[in-house]
């Protein structure tokens, strides 16, 4: 898979006045190098929609497009790939589906589960959720930035930390060794995507030691 720093997941419900697809590539013009179709809410028809429509956006970039949760989804609009937290489908299941060419990513919040995920073949783990968030109602206790020492130290696999990640706390997190953020609130809610993708890419890249 393509190497990425900046994945960016949808949620339309910072953005209510507009659509998703326009806020997607204005994410994508500044910087963000992975795409995931995050709806908890909508029925599956409206999701395979909006899944086409992101999925000829970012076929025109050239960047990697993720479905969250619906596998079915992601093969009827050829995504890359597809992201499972712990209660989806489980990955052997999920591999035997989708095959060994797509992405697939598996959400951890703990050692052991970034271990079954890089034993089971995943392609890469989220870990978080490194600080409190609101953009997800069912989520366990903030892991803070030792998590990923912990991932840092013991995982091979590339990792993306998520979870309450905003331009002042950015720099903990790439302190603690992860290179690839990835961000829906500070991004999609911003009245100026590009222009805050473009931040998080530069701080991605500094390396700030606060004595
Ligand atoms: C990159 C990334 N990391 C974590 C998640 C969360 O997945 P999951 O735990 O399945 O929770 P939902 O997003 O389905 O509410 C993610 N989507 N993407
Ligand atoms: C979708 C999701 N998964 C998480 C996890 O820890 O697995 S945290 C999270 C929400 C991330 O949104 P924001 O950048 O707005 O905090
Ligand atoms: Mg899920």
């Amino acid at each position: 898979m393509k190497d990425f720093r900046l994945y960016v997941i949808t949620g339309e419900e910072f953005h209510p006045t507009r659509g998703v697809v326009e806020v997607m590539e204005e994410a994508i013009k500044g910087g963000a190098d992975i795409i995931q179709l995050r709806d908890k809410t909508n029925s599956k028809r409206v999701v395979l929609d909006k899944a086409r429509k992101l999925r000829e956006l970012t076929r025109k970039y050239d960047v990697p497009f993720i479905v969250n949760d619906h596998i079915d989804i992601a093969l009827a609009v050829d995504a890359d790939g597809i992201h499972l937290g712990q209660d989806d489908m489980p990955l052997h299941l999920a591999r035997d589906i989708v095959g060994k060419d797509k992405i697939i990513g598996i959400s951890t919040h703990r050692i052991q589960e970034a271990r079954e995920a890089e034993q089971g073949g995943a392609d890469y783990i989220g870990a978080g959720p490194i600080f409190p968030t609101n953009s997800k109602s069912d989520v366990v206790d903030p892991v803070t930035t030792s998590y990923l020492d912990e991932v840092v130290s013991e995982i091979s696999i590339p990792f993306v930390a998520i979870g309450g990640i905003k331009l002042h706390n950015v720099a903990d997190v790439v302190n603690s060794g992860a290179n690839r953020i990835c961000v829906i609130s500070e991004v999609v809610g911003s009245e100026d995507v590009k222009g805050t993708c473009e931040m998080f890419i530069q701080k991605i890249g500094e390396k700030v030691i606060q004595l």
